[in-house]
């Protein structure tokens, strides 16, 4: 389903930090929203996924409109996202952590025990799927930072999304996993679902995505397949402030 924003704009207090944005991802593709510090990327993900309210201007998925509407309203319309500094129970174990990410506040005990038994060998599945399945057991707070990303991943591939936001996904991790990151990004879009991917790392954008959206002040500059976006002189500019 397409992900889109029209007219999107919000700031704080005076510095406006979306700024009438106009912005389509490709569905079914892995797409990148880059640009640089400050640019208005994790607000921009922020509005779409409901963590904030825009301004004005609207979000639309699927043609729905999902503009202001709450996260887990954005969630079960099919939108996940992952978050730059990211989110797990520290001292809940790897496998509560990806139940947790369906069933907030622990209502899997809740659950009928077959529904549970079922959610729970999902959890485990998708936990193997990432490599981490072996510490399943373990606390969140014991795992490193990479795989502390890979669990997030794990709790957001629970709802089964569509479309997967992903907010620095190679921020701190080492070069190993950042391929294993980018050949998984590719083989679960292979498997129809679409990102769009935050991402800093030119290697890794450049490598994964098909289509690059360049973001800044607020706002698109540039949009296109990695090619052409390496040798658009306003993406050069932007980034070097020439
Ligand atoms: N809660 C907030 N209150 C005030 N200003 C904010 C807030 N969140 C973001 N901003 C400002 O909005 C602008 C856009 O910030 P944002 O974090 O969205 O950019 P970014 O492109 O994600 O940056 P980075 O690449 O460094 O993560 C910046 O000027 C930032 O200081």
């Amino acid at each position: 389903m397409t992900l889109e924003t029209r007219e999107l704009r919000k700031a704080f207090g005076g510095v406006v930090a979306i700024d009438g944005a106009d912005v389509e991802f490709l569905p079914g593709k892995v797409n990148a929203l880059i640009g640089p510090n400050g640019s208005g990327k994790t607000t921009f993900f922020n509005c779409v996924t409901g963590m904030i309210k825009p301004d004005s201007g609207s979000v639309l998925f699927g043609g729905r409109d999902l503009t202001g509407k709450a996260p887990h309203v954005v969630a079960r319309a099919g939108v996940g996202r992952t978050f730059q500094l990211c989110r797990v129970f520290p001292r809940m174990t790897a496998v509560e952590n990806v139940l947790a990410a369906v069933r907030p506040g622990g209502l899997v005990h809740g659950l009928r025990s077959a529904h549970r038994r079922n959610e729970t060998e999902r959890a485990h599945g998708w936990l193997t799927r990432l490599g981490i399945e072996h510490l399943a057991d373990a606390e969140a707070r014991n795992m490193s930072w990479g795989q502390q990303k890979l669990l997030e991943l794990a709790g957001v591939l629970m709802a089964e999304p569509d479309t997967i936001l992903l907010d620095e996904p190679a921020g701190g991790v080492n070069p190993a996993l950042l391929d294993r990151i980018g050949t998984l990004v590719r083989e679960l879009n292979a498997e129809g679902r679409t990102f769009v991917i935050v991402e800093h790392n030119m290697d890794l954008v450049m490598s994964i995505s098909d289509h690059i959206v360049v973001f800044d002040r607020g706002r698109p500059i540039a949009a296109g397949p990695p090619a052409e976006i390496r040798a658009d002189e306003r993406v050069l500019g932007a980034y070097l402030g020439v």
